[in-house]
């Protein structure tokens, strides 16, 4: 059974939340990022989503953008990140998602970007720019070596194509909560708790919900719903201002037993 779907599970049966935080690599320098991953493994972090720098980032917000213009002028590349991760493999045992946009996979190569990302024991990739339709371009290099490809969907798409993205996702299903881009927000609309509702009644894989969660209340009451949060903005942040501290409230809160309706 997939790795990522075995974490999340786990912390759903203790009637925890799953918490995935989201990093930029190399935000910081390379350097930073075993000390970032191993605060958030020691922190109770269920996986990780690690960021991979590009010059046109269309689905991110302004901190999540800056964080790659940072990381991009330590001269970050996809390949150096994978190959780091090969390295913290001993010290670092959460699952690592990677999150990167087409472009820099494929010229990468396809191959060997399945290569490096499995010498790496990556567990799952996540291409925003990439649609269903095209996806088995990646399944077919990724699936002989394990690696689950985790599909988008929005909350707003017809149920029937919400449906078929959930039954295509590997390891678990990214929800994005609202339309738009990444970034940290007071209050979620209502009508969202409805959708998600919607979309875990048909999933057969664990419902990760992202865009916007950035309190503990956010986490408490996505933790009713679905199997647990994806924590962006907020993150990039508190690590970019040496407030990692910050963090640890919204990890409470995943860890605090909830009644699932
Ligand atoms: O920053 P937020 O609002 O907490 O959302 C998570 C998000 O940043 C992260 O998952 C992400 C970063 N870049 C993306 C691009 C598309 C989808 C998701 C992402």
């Amino acid at each position: 059974m997939s790795r990522l779907t075995t974490a999340i599970t786990s912390r759903v049966e203790n009637g925890e939340t799953a918490f995935i935080p989201y990093i930029m690599a190399g935000d910081g320098g390379l350097s930073a990022l075993k000390q970032q991953l191993l605060f958030l493994q020691n922190a109770g972090a269920t996986a990780v989503e690690l960021g991979i720098p590009f010059s046109d980032p269309v689905a991110d917000g302004p901190v999540i953008q800056q964080a790659g213009l940072r990381s991009l002028s330590h001269g970050t590349t996809l390949r150096e990140v994978l190959e780091e991760v090969e390295q913290l493999q001993q010290d670092v045992t959460i699952p690592i998602v990677i999150m990167t946009y087409l472009n820099p996979v494929l010229q990468l190569g396809l191959d060997e970007f399945a290569k490096l990302a499995s010498k790496a024991q990556v567990a799952g990739v996540i291409i925003p720019d990439m649609p269903l339709e095209e996806s088995d371009l990646l399944r077919d290099v990724l699936q002989p070596v394990s690696i689950d490809l985790i599909q988008l969907v929005s909350l707003t798409s017809p149920a029937e194509r919400v449906r078929r993205i959930a039954e295509a996702s590997e390891g678990f299903v990214y929800a994005v909560t609202v339309n738009g881009i990444t970034g940290t927000r007071q209050s979620l609309p209502e009508v969202t708790f409805d959708h998600l509702k919607e979309l875990k009644q048909v999933s057969p894989v664990p419902v990760m919900a992202g865009f916007g969660v950035s309190t503990p209340e956010h986490v408490t009451q996505l933790g009713e719903v679905v199997d647990g949060v994806i924590v962006g903005s907020f993150v990039v942040d508190a690590f970019a201002n040496g407030h990692e501290e910050t963090i640890l409230p919204l990890l409470d809160a995943a860890k605090a037993v909830t009644t699932r309706v």
